[in-house]
């Protein structure tokens, strides 16, 4: 059994009396391991057919399932392919109770590494769009490559206070999820590290952040809108007492009651009043009985973690959606144009069309601005000119830049110009020399069907690690998948490499060659 803290030990006895022995027990039993099937990559039906492991379902999920906890799943292929995200059973909760829909404006606020995200962006579909943030630059980069491997292609990523997002975002998301930080007391059996974080840090300091990151969470979310509302702790300051002391502040926002099944269990108004007392908080006696509507999950009761989910709703009507309502009503005009200088120089008079080659002599003079813009034409040419080259289907549009980066951004730049962007959208690849170099995240976003030549390749066939190595592969030209009219001398150019019908990342073909594209940071290592 893992050594709980003494003051953390007296705590529980005192609120759970009788259950406290059960709940003591459950520190001997191993943590539960799941994972959750990317439906971004993978029905899961179709993963139910390749899993190359048992799977029991997690019953509060739709996609979640256990697995053996002695397996590794992220040491294989399939982990590589994005075909599953390894998530602690009770953390799929929130999103499920978020239930984000097709089409809809989700924010998850406090992010990385992104578990939820792949999870809300597996939901929204090609209308909707994810802005996922974290406070911490480290961690949003975690963030950053799990959209990346995960095949996220509508999410826009921040690194941002909460309160300057709401700022740019004013009542425009129609979900928002706080995955708050908190003292971790639910992952005591999990991670021994937080218990040493817990003793460092008084669950009180979690709730004044907590109070913080709701009050930017209530000017976000729109009419009508939700906010979930999620902690891995069981210290009720940080649960029902943090969520009496919002419904008080703000009234517009009710409780929406979660049914208990699965072993859930009611939230604990009295432990808020009591907690609430000893601190000194004053909440509406009406806002604490309401978090009897909100769930906590208890290692004793389910097969998982400690955790605690409050869904919260806004008062008022969903606003129609409209282009102009995606624009930022106070941007400024000329701080766009500036940042935007290099399209608008004007063309030289008499020097003939010019090629990519000449364009890009003149990017290198052109000292190139920093923050995002809008992409200049000869970049958007270069792309599409790329685009026929390579794709059958070009699903992705090239418009924003930052630096010779360029993206494909699922809302008007205009939009991010206040803000720490992380990645604007879609990374597409880089435009250097007159040249569009795609990138690894474009090759995961795509479908092998939207490229014009694919080597598939089987999971028993050793070309998957040599691949994932990062070794170049010789490659006969009959053995590249291609449109039917394309020449052998045409097979030369960019490949997907594919396995279950789904992207591992891009080689460079040429004469029998497959140079590798997989990046090395990613590279599997033996
Ligand atoms: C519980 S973790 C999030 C886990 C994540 N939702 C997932 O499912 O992978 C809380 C996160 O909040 C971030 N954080 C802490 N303070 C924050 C703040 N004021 N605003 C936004 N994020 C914050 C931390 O860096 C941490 O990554």
């Amino acid at each position: 059994m893992k050594t709980l803290p003494q003051m953390f030990i007296e705590q529980m006895q005192n609120r759970l009396g009788e259950e406290w022995e059960s709940f003591l027990q459950s520190y001997h039993i191993s943590p539960y391991a799941g994972l959750r099937v990317n439906t971004l990559k993978k029905s899961v039906k179709a993963w139910k057919e390749i899993a190359p492991m048992e799977l029991s379902p997690i019953p509060w999920t739709q996609d979640g399932f256990y697995i053996d906890p002695s397996l590794r799943p992220g040491k294989h292929p399939y982990y590589h392919a994005g075909f599953y995200y390894i998530q602690e059973p009770s953390a799929m909760a929130p999103v499920e109770l978020l239930e984000p829909q097709d089409g809809d404006y989700v924010l998850d606020l406090c992010a990385a590494p992104g578990g939820k995200s792949v999870q809300i962006a597996s939901r929204i579909g090609q209308n909707g769009v994810l802005v996922t943030n974290d406070i911490h630059p480290d961690r949003t980069k975690a963030l950053v490559r799990n959209m990346e491997l995960y095949g996220v292609t509508r999410a826009i990523v921040l690194n941002e206070e909460p309160a300057r997002i709401a700022d740019a975002f004013p009542q425009w998301f129609d979900r928002v999820l706080v995955d708050a930080p908190c003292s971790g007391e639910g992952m005591f059996r999990k991670d021994p590290d937080m218990v040493r974080a817990w003793e460092r840090e008084p669950v009180t300091a979690y709730a004044a952040m907590q109070q913080d990151i709701l009050d930017s969470a209530a000017k976000l979310v729109a009419p009508g809108g939700r906010l979930v509302y999620s902690t891995c702790t069981f210290s009720p300051e940080e649960n029902e007492a943090s969520i009496a002391r919002f419904l008080t502040k703000y009234p517009d926002f009710r409780v929406r009651t979660i049914e208990l099944k699965h072993g859930m269990e009611a939230g604990r108004p009295e432990w808020a009043r009591a907690c609430m007392e000893e601190q000194g908080w004053v909440a509406a006696e009406e806002a604490i009985e309401a978090t009897a509507g909100t769930i906590r999950l208890w290692p004793h009761r389910v097969n998982g973690e400690g955790h605690y989910v409050a869904v919260l709703e806004r008062e008022g009507e969903r606003p129609a959606r409209s282009v102009a309502s995606l624009h930022q009503p106070d941007v400024d005009v000329d701080a766009i144009r500036k940042l935007s200088h290099v399209s608008s120089r004007p063309k030289q008079k008499g020097k003939g069309k010019q090629t990519h080659k000449s364009d890009s002599r003149k990017d290198q003079m052109v000292k190139l601005p920093k923050g995002i813009r809008r992409p200049e034409q000869e970049y958007v040419d270069t792309y599409a000119e790329w685009s026929k080259q390579q794709l059958v289907n070009n699903r992705c549009e090239l418009n924003a830049c930052i630096g010779n980066y360029a993206y494909d951004c699922p809302l008007p730049v205009e939009r991010l110009l206040k803000l720490k962007v992380a990645r604007p959208g879609l990374f597409l690849g880089t435009l250097k020399n007159g040249r569009f170099e795609p990138s690894h995240a474009l090759a995961l976003a795509l479908q092998p069907s939207d490229m014009l030549r694919t080597l598939p390749l089987k999971l028993e066939q050793q070309e998957v690690i040599a691949y994932l190595r990062g070794d170049t592969l010789t490659v006969d030209p009959d053995r590249l998948c291609t449109a039917s009219d394309l020449s052998v001398k045409d097979r030369k150019g960019y490949v997907m490499i594919t396995l279950e019908n789904c992207p591992l990342g891009f080689g460079k073909w040429v004469d029998g060659i497959l140079k590798n594209e997989y990046p090395a940071a990613w590279r599997w290592i033996t």
